[in-house]
């Protein structure tokens, strides 16, 4: 299982260390345009191998994709994150033409594989990827949901103050600060409704706390976050390699799955070796098909944005 990610930066790199410990694949290539970079942080996590317990082969390359030919999963981190007070939207007109010219590079030397893109803002790169590349849309991943996922499970579980590992819940919707649509109702503790617990004013305080999870560790940081956003996607790489068949909130292409037509944006799905193996439709309340509806309009409005 030969992985590529490309972005040698905070959360390419965090995606690639993830990737490696967790042992399933033999290879990572680690591609960025900043001359030596990538190289430095392959060394470097190379150099964790022996105290991690990882053989995992992680190469380093500057700008050349003959390195990264036949990769089964590609990882497009490259692009610049926002600051503190910036949305993901403001991202676009820098990071569009990045990753056309990188998804396109990419293909050229691995016309099979399955590509994540994590670059922001990520709805709309996604959408992106399945406009110019004629890729097939179950090869075409963006990584939002199941990071907005995570978080809403941190705030769930400070809430409750319980641990992270009794809680359970899921976020649908665009991964932006207003479009994430937390399924609040239908989150649970050891499969016991988190709303037996927790009033709906707090419930909505979670909601919204999750919404601007990436906002709030940007204005803490300086710049966007890595640790979970690489331990994110490093669990839709293991998913997909190992075969799992596991669900994840993902962007995806709908033709009609929630409404909604033409347009990528996080639904559930089902990732297994041949990227997305089902899109699964759940049964939404009238206020949740309202935000979905409303977060879509938020993402159609940045893909109005695209030169296609
Ligand atoms: N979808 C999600 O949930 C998340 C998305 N992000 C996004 O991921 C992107 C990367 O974030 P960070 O790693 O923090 O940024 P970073 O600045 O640390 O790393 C980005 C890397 O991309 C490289 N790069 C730029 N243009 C390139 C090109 N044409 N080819 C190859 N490499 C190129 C840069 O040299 C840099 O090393 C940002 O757009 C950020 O908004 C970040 C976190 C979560
Ligand atoms: O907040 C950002 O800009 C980066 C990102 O998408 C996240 O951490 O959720």
């Amino acid at each position: 299982m030969k992985v590529t990610v490309v972005g040698a930066g905070a959360v390419g790199a965090s995606c690639a260390e993830y990737i490696a410990i967790k042992n399933f694949a033999s290879e990572v290539v680690l591609l960025d345009i900043k001359e030596g970079f990538a190289e430095g942080k392959a060394m470097d996590l190379m150099q964790t191998a022996s105290l991690n317990g990882f053989d995992t082969k992680i190469t380093g390359i500057t700008n050349d994709y003959s390195a990264t030919a036949n990769s089964d999963i590609c990882v497009i981190t490259s692009g610049i994150p926002r600051k503190p007070g910036m949305t993901r939207e403001e991202l676009i007109g820098i990071n569009a033409g990045i990753v056309k010219t990188v998804s396109s590079s990419l293909i050229e030397h691995s016309p099979n594989t399955i590509i994540i893109v994590v670059s922001n803002p990520m709805d709309t790169m996604t959408y992106l990827v399945h406009k110019t590349t004629g890729l097939p849309k179950h090869r075409i991943i963006g990584m939002g949901g199941a990071l907005d996922s995570a978080r809403f499970k941190y705030r769930l579980a400070e809430a409750l103050g319980a641990p992270i590992s009794d809680v359970d819940g899921m976020v649908i919707g665009g991964h932006s600060d207003t479009g994430m649509v937390p399924l609040t109702r239908l989150a649970t503790r050891n499969s016991v409704l988190v709303s037996e617990f927790l009033s709906e004013d707090r419930l909505n305080q979670v909601k919204e706390d999750t919404k601007v999870g990436g906002a709030t560790l940007t204005k803490l940081l300086g710049t966007s976050a890595w640790y979970a956003p690489g331990a994110a996607v490093s669990g839709l790489v293991q998913a997909i390699a190992c075969n799992q068949k596991k669900m994840f909130p993902c962007s995806v292409l709908l033709e009609g799955e929630y409404g909604l037509n033409d347009i990528c944006i996080g639904a559930p799905v089902i990732l297994g070796r041949n990227g997305i193996e089902k899109i699964v439709e759940i049964e939404l309340s009238d206020a949740e098909k309202a935000h979905m509806q409303e977060s879509s309009e938020g993402v159609r409005k940045t893909n109005g944005l695209l030169a296609l």
